[in-house]
Order: structure tokens, then C-alpha cells, then sequence
């Protein structure tokens, strides 16, 4: 092991055990002049799954989601939506995905039922096949006898309605693009609930910048930084990741020297020496850690100033993975 080395697999090298992949994006680039919004994006979603695509402002997440919708295109590599090459097949995987964008826009003076009739007009359906739509989609929303127009619904209103809009074709990848974030804690929490109940029914991939809503109802989670994945990992593994113990340790001097020590000890799963002589040691085995840092430090002649334990969650593991720590 190496010191700073992190433990989540990327995607080339993770792999999707089991499950088809419902998106496969290979090398994908956009370039906006001279500004790479998407720089060799690599992906792989599968069948099933509620995911995360998790990125600061400005990352490349609209981007992504747009090429996927087809709304833009992207100058290169490749992107296959259900199985199928989207730059091939375009037109016809779409009729199976829903997409519901970060600013959705309405016919403001409509209702909802005349909005989702519209929309089902749009992919074919009419008369009572559509009526049944409608009204199983208003009341998954709990929008069910709202008859006023639009522009006076609150915005938690609205995101519901564009969920509802987006799932009118029963697609079987459903694209959100933050969903959540212009919303309050309690318009948040419910339009979460929403997509949390669509799991086993489509695949939900939805864009965001808020750790917790990612912890809160993903399986799976990818993240995104300056265009690029930067890891890919399914909650599971982040959990077993955040089981994992930290050890704050300050020292006298001699911090960098001392890293390389921890770094070669059977218990040490990361080492990440700090510039003010902290080192943070992820461990797998806290009692032996703790047991042999002070003899380690010891040995080296250094004096331990400080050495105490913290619990890693997704948001370190994100600020260590798009380099904010420390910042
Ligand atoms: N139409 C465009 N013209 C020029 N630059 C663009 C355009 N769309 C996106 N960009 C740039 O591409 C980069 C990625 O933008 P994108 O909107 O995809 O990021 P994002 O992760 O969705 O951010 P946010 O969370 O702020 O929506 C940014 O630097 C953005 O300024």
C-alpha cells in the first residue's frame, strides 16, 4: 500500500457484477471552446439501481445528462443507453427514458393533469390508457385534485409534477438533474420519498451537489470532478469504507518519515501526512493501530502531541477525492 492511496475502485476498474448496464459512457468528451465539460468521462450505471452522480458546480453534470437526452451531443467516445448506441439509435432509446431537467419549464396557466395529457400525447398514448397514466402518475405525486394553474405552485410542487411528467412513458431509465437541490429540507426529504419508491420499478440516476440526499436513497454513486469520474462505488462499499476508522495523529516533527512507517504496517489501509505535521491513518484494525502508534512514534524519536479516533463518512471521502481538504 501506498501512502494517500484510496481504496474505492474507479469505474474502468469496477466493473458492474451481475447486472446489465443500463448507461456504458466510454472516454465521452464535450468541449464548450476551450472549456472541457466533459474530459474523457468514463461510466458504467447498472439495471436497477438509484445513483448518484455526485459533483460540485460546474463539474460536468448537466452536461452528461443533456448528451444523454439527447439535447446535445458529445464530440467524443462513445454512450450506450440500454444496451443500444445512442448515437445510433437515438430517437427510439429515448421513447424509454424520462428526463426531467435541473430548471424544468411548464405552461404556467395549465393544471397538472393537462400538463401530463400533454406530455402523454407526446409519446402516443390517449384516451383511457392515458387517463390511467395520469391519475396513478398525479397521486404517486400527491397531486390528485390540484386544479390550480402551475405559476402558482410551490417549487417542491413543480419538481414533483416534473417527476411525474418524466415517468409518463414508464421509461426504464429515469435522468434527474438535481432534483433536490432548489428545494427546502421538507420539499427535499418528500421528493426523495418519491424517488425512493421508484427502486426496483426503472433505474433512477439523478445529479446532485448534496452528499446527504446521495446517502439517504442511493444504491449506487459516482464522482464527478472537472469532467471526469473521479471514483464509482456502490453505497455498500462506501459504508464498509466508512466503517473504517480514522486516527488523528499530530507530531513534533519528523511527520513525513513517520507516514512511511504507517504506510507499510499491516493495519494501515491509507496514510495522508498533513503540511502542519498531522497525519491521518485510515486503519482496519483500530486496537492494533492504536496499540502500535504510539510505540511507532516512539521509536522514531518523535513526541506524539495528539492521537484521536474519527468515523469517515461520504463527505470526506468526496473532499478527499476532489482535493478540497485542507482548503
Ligand atoms: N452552453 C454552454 N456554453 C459554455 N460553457 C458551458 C455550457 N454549458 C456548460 N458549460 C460549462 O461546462 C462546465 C460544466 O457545466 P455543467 O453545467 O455541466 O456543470 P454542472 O456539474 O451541472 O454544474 P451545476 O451544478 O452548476 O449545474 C462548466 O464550466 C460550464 O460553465
Amino acid at each position: 500500500m501506498t501512502t494517500g492511496q484510496m481504496s474505492i475502485p474507479t469505474a474502468p476498474e469496477r466493473g458492474v457484477a451481475g447486472a446489465s448496464a443500463v448507461i456504458e459512457a466510454v472516454g465521452l468528451t464535450k468541449t464548450f471552446g476551450k472549456n472541457h465539460a466533459l474530459n474523457g468521462m468514463t461510466l458504467e450505471v447498472p439495471e436497477g439501481s438509484i445513483f448518484g452522480f455526485l459533483g460540485l458546480n460546474g463539474a460536468g453534470k448537466t452536461t452528461f445528462l443533456r448528451v444523454m437526452s439527447g439535447l446535445s451531443r458529445a464530440g467524443s467516445g462513445s454512450l450506450r443507453l440500454l444496451g443500444e448506441d445512442a448515437t445510433i439509435n437515438g430517437t427510439s432509446i429515448r421513447h424509454s427514458i424520462g428526463y426531467l431537467p435541473d430548471v424544468p419549464a411548464f405552461y404556467e396557466w395549465m393544471n397538472a393533469r393537462q400538463t401530463l395529457h400533454l406530455a402523454g400525447r407526446l409519446f402516443g398514448l390517449d384516451g383511457p390508457e392515458l387517463d390511467a397514466k395520469t391519475d396513478e402518475l398525479l397521486e404517486f405525486v400527491r397531486l390528485t385534485g390540484i386544479d390550480q394553474p402551475i405559476g402558482k405552485y410551490s417549487r417542491g410542487m413543480r419538481q414533483r409534477l416534473g417527476v411525474a411528467q418524466a415517468l409518463i412513458n414508464s421509461p426504464r431509465l429515469l435522468l434527474l438533474d438535481e432534483p433536490t437541490s432548489a428545494l427546502d429540507p421538507e420539499g427535499r426529504r418528500e421528493l426523495l420519498e418519491f424517488i425512493g419508491a421508484l427502486r426496483g420499478k426503472t433505474t433512477v440516476f439523478f445529479s446532485t451537489h448534496i452528499l446527504s440526499d446521495v446517502e439517504r436513497i442511493c444504491d449506487s454513486v459516482a464522482i464527478l470532478d472537472k469532467g471526469r469520474v473521479l471514483a464509482q462505488s456502490t453505497m455498500e462499499e462506501l459504508r464498509s469504507r466508512r466503517g473504517q476508522r480514522r486516527i488523528l495523529i499530530d507530531v513534533s516533527h519528523g511527520a513525513e518519515a513517520l507516514a512511511r512507517v504507517f504506510g507499510e504496517q499491516d493495519w494501515a489501509v491509507s496514510v495522508q501526512p498533513g503540511p502542519r505535521g498531522e497525519i491521518e491513518v485510515r486503519v482496519s484494525d483500530e486496537e492494533t493501530a492504536q496499540r502500535e502508534i504510539p510505540r511507532l512514534v516512539s521509536r522514531q524519536g518523535t513526541g506524539l502531541i495528539r492521537m484521536e479516533n474519527a468515523e469517515s463518512g461520504l463527505e470526506e471521502v468526496f473532499l478527499e477525492l476532489v482535493g478540497k481538504r485542507n482548503q
